[in-house]
């Protein structure tokens, strides 16, 4: 049995994951964690009355024989969350964005002092792992790529985690270029989107939407669209329990669901 710590678990993915963690025949639920939260025990929601596991409210209180930290939290916590895992030698797999590339390198080199193995995954869906591996293919073709992300309305950053690494991804095989007109001039501040080395990033905010990422490629008279939709949360569930599975068999913070894939 896997020992699992969810945080963020009164939010919308922490709550689908806790589900999943406890309907997994290999995982054991050892604990919960998010600053929100009121009870002192999952036992005192009525769903999980049944359900004996402690909750924590602050890192300091943790006190955990937890093996794996599964992470859905929010940009501003997910960094000193996943510090605090790799410090107790327990395998973060994070599904939090908006980490800075410095916060992740510092991460990684923790990890590989502590000699922990622990996962970040921009997406757990295995539509948007696949997305994101067409999309560097096709760039190796179809170098001038426009990327439209879209998500509900609650999401705190922007261009989503996916986005960026679907961007970081292409520019493995895309040379930095400009794309449009060189002359191009906004009259409205942001209309042509981020630019991430001349590749524009478009980020959507609606009700009702979920997850969802379109890659757009232009060439000569001709054009491809590549698109992976999250209609809902379940769709992170079965990339989370993989990590979870597998995660312990490595010693480095890796990037990408596919590294365990
Ligand atoms: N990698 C993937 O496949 C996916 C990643 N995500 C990412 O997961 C993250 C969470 O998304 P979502 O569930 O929609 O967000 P929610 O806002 O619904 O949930 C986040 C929860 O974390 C709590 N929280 C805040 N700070 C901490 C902390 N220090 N420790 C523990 N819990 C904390 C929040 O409490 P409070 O409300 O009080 O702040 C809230 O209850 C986002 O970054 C999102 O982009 C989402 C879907 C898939
Ligand atoms: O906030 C979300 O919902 C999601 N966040 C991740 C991201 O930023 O890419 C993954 C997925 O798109 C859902």
């Amino acid at each position: 049995m896997v020992k699992v710590l969810v945080a963020g678990f009164k939010g919308r993915m922490g709550n689908t994951t806790v589900q999943m963690v406890l309907e997994h025949e290999d995982f054991e639920l050892v604990g919960v964690f998010d600053p929100c939260a009121k009870e002192k025990n999952l036992n005192e929601n009525a769903e999980y009355k049944d359900t004996d596991v402690p909750v924590y409210v602050s890192r300091e209180e943790i006190k955990t024989d937890a093996e794996v930290w599964i992470d859905f939290t929010a940009p501003s916590a997910v960094f000193e969350n996943a510090k605090f895992a790799l410090e107790n030698h327990i395998s973060p797999v994070i599904g939090t964005t908006g980490m800075s590339d410095d916060q992740v390198a510092e991460l990684q080199a923790l990890a590989k002092k502590e000699h922990v193995g622990g996962l970040i995954a921009p997406n757990f869906g295995i539509s948007a792992v696949l997305l994101m591996q067409f999309a560097k293919k096709a760039a190796e073709y179809l170098p001038d790529v426009e990327i439209i992300e879209m998500h509900h309305d609650n999401k705190l950053d922007a261009p989503s985690g996916t986005a960026i690494n679907t961007a970081k991804m292409i520019a493995e095989v895309r040379k930095a270029h400009k794309q449009g007109n060189p002359d191009e001039k906004e009259t409205l501040a942001g209309a042509r989107g981020a630019d991430y080395e001349g590749m524009r990033i478009h980020a959507v905010r609606l009700p009702g939407y979920v997850a969802h990422e379109q890659v757009l490629f232009g060439g000569k008279g001709e054009a491809l669209t590549i698109r992976q939709d999250s209609f809902d949360r379940i769709s992170f569930m079965s990339g989370v329990a993989v990590a979870t599975e597998k995660i312990r068999n490595y010693d480095e913070l890796m990037i990408g669901l596919e590294n365990l894939l």
